[in-house]
């Protein structure tokens, strides 16, 4: 201590000799200066701040380890709509379903667009892709041609649609669990590999024997890059540590394994330019390099976009689905009546048959399930953040051009307003009296809404539904013996996984 005062002295001093001001006259100037730095601040009439804002830091230490959880709390306490400081940024949050369907599906246009994210950009190009591109005609354009692909893929009937590569995918998962004669294991990576095979299938037309080489490096690729990049977020938060050894290593470990699935990438789309059948696209690469020939639908497409657009679908649909059911698992070893009950159904309305998308209609209590485990634990509790394209009004604050918004989804999906004991886990809410199933009832966006909203909801449903039923129709799920109650605490990071468990899989 005694040395920085000695140190500022010192300094003064010098100051003071060269500009040849008195101590008063100094003085006086930095007081002036300090005052006209405050006045000419502009005003700001953002949402109100939570207490536990420190300098430099803001909240990042009061948000704690699961962020989703504190902003939910807040919103007990500071109302729907609210600021948090992370590190340098203001974070305007809105939680609870009236503010968050307000901007994101009343106003949909006008919360569009995607802040700048330091790490994440990086990783798909800076706006080359889809998630992290900015508002405007060519995201536009680029998502609505992968949607329409996505469908066109998704609604091809017979050997070779989306079904079938699920449906085959759900039985080589079954085959591998049984493997484990019902002892406790972790089937996380089992479930991983065969959602890892699904987007393998619709974007590339092939699916990976599980110890294929490329198959390996691809998977672990993109379950690195989630890892190191939730770490690595630091340098987004304070983008000048970019440039700070050790502190920048898990930014650049991610960087380095989307290079991986990058290349990966390019050697398939050179493979496709090879054999490209144009009266007949086999695949998601298939129909992006039609495209970036004829220029119809998406203007200036290139090679490059079709790579990051297609590392988009793995970073957004791989741990997505993984984790939803893994949850599905790890509710049903906790809920036996619940799991009973759905077996009852499968094994009235599929029998021994593989389960397929036409059973669907008739499985309401299965659907229930599945729409109750996303609302108790939505994987992606945060969404990605939002920007307004133009300064705009939230309730009586202003929120300017390109502020960070973050819809708190989880806020909705645990608000006792509209599901009664938010943590009870209770397939029957989502059974109306006649025993229908109620697929989009208000405070329920497991998959965001808007022009934002997630791109692989139909294949995502198709996955859950198809794994779930085939896996619960072939074993009884339950805790080991010996092993204590599973948490149902999520690990917050890019997506909210359960934490690490092991179940017996008891074959039926
Ligand atoms: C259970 C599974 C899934 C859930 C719960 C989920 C949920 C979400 C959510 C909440 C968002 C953020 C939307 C926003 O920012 O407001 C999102 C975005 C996105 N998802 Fe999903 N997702 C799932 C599976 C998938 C799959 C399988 C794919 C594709 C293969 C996919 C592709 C995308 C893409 C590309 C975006 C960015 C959309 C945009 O920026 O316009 N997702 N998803």
């Amino acid at each position: 201590m005694a040395v920085i005062v000695g140190w500022i002295a010192e300094s003064v001093q010098e100051i003071l000799q060269i500009s040849g001001l008195t101590l008063q006259s100094f003085l006086v100037f930095c007081t002036a200066f300090i005052v006209a730095c405050f006045l000419l601040k502009p005003r700001r009439n953002l949402p109100p701040y939570p207490a536990g804002r420190v300098p430099v830091l803001g909240h990042l230490l009061a948000l704690g380890r699961a962020p989703h959880l504190k902003l939910t709390a807040w919103r007990r306490q500071y109302g729907d709509v609210f600021t948090v400081r992370m590190g340098m940024e203001d974070v305007v949050v809105l939680n609870g379903y009236a503010a968050v369907k307000d901007a994101l599906v009343d106003r949909s246009e006008l919360f569009a667009s995607r802040p700048p994210n330091y790490l994440a950009d990086a990783m798909v190009g800076f706006g080359k892709d889809i998630a992290f591109a900015r508002w405007g005609t060519e995201f536009r354009q680029r998502k609505r041609f992968a949607t329409a692909v996505l469908k066109n893929l998704g609604m091809k009937g017979g050997t070779g649609s989306i079904e079938e590569k699920i449906r085959e995918e759900a039985s080589c998962l079954r085959n591998r669990i049984a493997e484990y004669n019902g002892n406790p294991s972790d089937i996380a990576h089992d479930i991983r590999v065969a959602a890892a095979n699904v987007i393998c299938s619709m974007v590339m037309g092939k699916r990976y024997d599980y110890r294929d080489e490329t198959f390996r490096e691809l998977s672990e690729a993109v379950e690195m890059a989630q890892f190191e990049s939730g770490a690595g977020q630091i340098i987004s938060v304070f983008p000048f540590l970019r440039f700070v050894p050790v502190v920048n290593r898990a930014g650049i470990n991610a960087l380095q394994e989307a290079f991986k699935i990058q290349n990966v990438l390019k050697g398939e789309i050179s493979r496709h330019r090879e054999n490209l059948d144009r009266e007949n696209p086999r695949d998601f690469l298939d129909f992006c390099l039609l495209e970036v020939e004829k220029q119809e639908k998406v203007e200036g497409l290139t090679e490059v976009h079709v790579v990051y657009m297609a590392e988009d679908l793995f970073f957004a649909g791989l741990s997505t689905t993984t984790d939803t059911l893994r949850w599905s698992l790890l509710y049903m070893t906790l809920n036996p009546n619940i799991q009973n009950k759905v077996q009852q159904e499968l094994d009235a309305v599929v029998g021994e048959s593989l389960p397929t998308l036409s059973h669907r209609s008739q499985l309401p209590y299965v659907n229930a399930c599945l729409l109750e485990v996303m609302r108790i634990r939505p994987v992606v509790p945060l969404t990605i953040q939002h920007a307004p394209t133009e300064t705009l009004k939230v309730r009586e604050y202003d929120i300017p051009k390109g502020t960070q918004v973050l819809p708190n989804l989880y806020s909705l999906h645990m608000d006792p307003a509209y599901w009664p004991d938010p943590d009870r886990f209770d397939p029957g809410r989502f059974l109306d009296a006649e025993g229908n199933v109620v697929n989009n009832p208000d405070s329920f966006m497991p998959f965001s809404g808007g022009r934002r909203v997630c791109l692989g909801e139909q294949l995502a449903r198709m996955e859950l539904f198809l794994f779930f039923s085939t896996l619960l129709q072939s074993f009884t799920f339950r805790t080991p013996e010996d092993a204590p109650r599973p948490t149902t605490d999520g690990v917050f990071g890019i997506t909210l996984p359960p934490h690490p468990f092991k179940l017996c899989a008891i074959p039926r």
